[in-house]
């Protein structure tokens, strides 16, 4: 029997630096909205449409020269040369009839608070220097994607940024074909997936995420018979030095 697909929702990075970007409401969603595009893309280019902006966006729109605001109510001409557009008012009927307006358009839209008006959703993001992890909870719980969020920065080791922006040197050294390559790659990172797990978990650990409280890993020097924490960060470091 087929199981049925719990998230349906198709993950993708977008290039929104390379995008226009629509945003309608200048208010405390508007805000949200704004300060998450510009975390992960800051110089994208992104008009918001409001009658009244936050003091708070103002300043936010004054530190990244991309962002234009326009001080007015929203009308259809603003979709033209949108490629993405966020509707971020505390208008239903006005979020409506946007999305109706950017689908004759082809264009996508995120309707805050309004799931099943959204073509696509925001994530919580991790960011660790050039790795970036997006959750999404198919709109479940997005407090839940906040925790995890919190959850995984505190996981993932600093060291890992160094490891990526060594790969691609090491990637240049490596000689023969396609597949040899593969196979090099996946030798030199096994250390990242592989350490064998000890269980049960050190003292302190737990949960479902016993390895994810291990880091920093544990008591130093770990106590003698202890059994050791999964030590598959402890590898990342050795891969950064590498
Ligand atoms: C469907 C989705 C569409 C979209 O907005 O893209 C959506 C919808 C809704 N959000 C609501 C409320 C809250 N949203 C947050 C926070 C975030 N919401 C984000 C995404 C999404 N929110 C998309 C699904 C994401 C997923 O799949 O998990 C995050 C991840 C990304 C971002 O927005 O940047 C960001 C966390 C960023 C971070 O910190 O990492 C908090 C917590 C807080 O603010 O602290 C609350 C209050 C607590 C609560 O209700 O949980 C409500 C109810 C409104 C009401 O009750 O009136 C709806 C509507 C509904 O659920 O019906
Ligand atoms: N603030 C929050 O954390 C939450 C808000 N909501 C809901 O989300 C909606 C938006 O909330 P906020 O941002 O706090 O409201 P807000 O009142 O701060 O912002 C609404 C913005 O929309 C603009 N606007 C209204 N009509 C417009 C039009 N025709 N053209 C252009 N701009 C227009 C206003 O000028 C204002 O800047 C509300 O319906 C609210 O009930 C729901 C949950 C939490």
């Amino acid at each position: 029997m087929k199981m049925p697909v719990q998230n349906p929702l198709f993950p993708v990075f977008l290039k929104l630096e390379n995008l226009r970007v629509l945003l309608v409401g200048g208010g405390n969603v508007g805000l949200e909205k704004l300060t998450a595009i510009l975390r992960s893309s800051p110089a994208t280019a992104v008009t918001v449409v409001s009658l009244t902006f936050l003091p708070a966006l103002r300043a936010l729109a004054a530190r990244h020269p991309a962002v234009q605001l326009h001080v007015g109510s929203y009308a259809d001409s603003f979709l033209e040369g949108a490629d993405l557009v966020f509707c971020a008012t505390d208008d239903p009927a006005l979020h409506r009839r946007i999305v109706a307006a950017a689908h004759a358009a082809r264009l996508l839209v995120n309707v805050a608070d309004t799931p099943p008006l959204c073509d696509f959703y925001l994530s919580s993001v991790v960011q660790k220097g050039a790795l970036k992890v997006a959750v999404s909870t198919n709109g479940q719980s997005p407090t839940v994607a906040k925790r995890l969020r919190a959850v995984l920065e505190a996981a993932l080791p600093d060291e890992l940024d160094a490891v990526l922006q060594k790969m691609p040197a090491i990637r240049k050294q490596l000689a023969g074909d396609f597949a040899a390559k593969v196979k090099a790659l996946d030798a030199v990172t096994a250390g990242l997936a592989g350490a064998p797990a000890t269980w049960p978990p050190p003292p302190g650990a737990g949960g479902r995420w016993p390895w994810a409280r291990c880091w920093p890993p544990g008591p130093w020097p770990w106590p003698a018979g202890a059994p050791r924490p999964i030590n598959r960060w402890m590898k990342t470091k050795e891969l950064a030095n590498y």
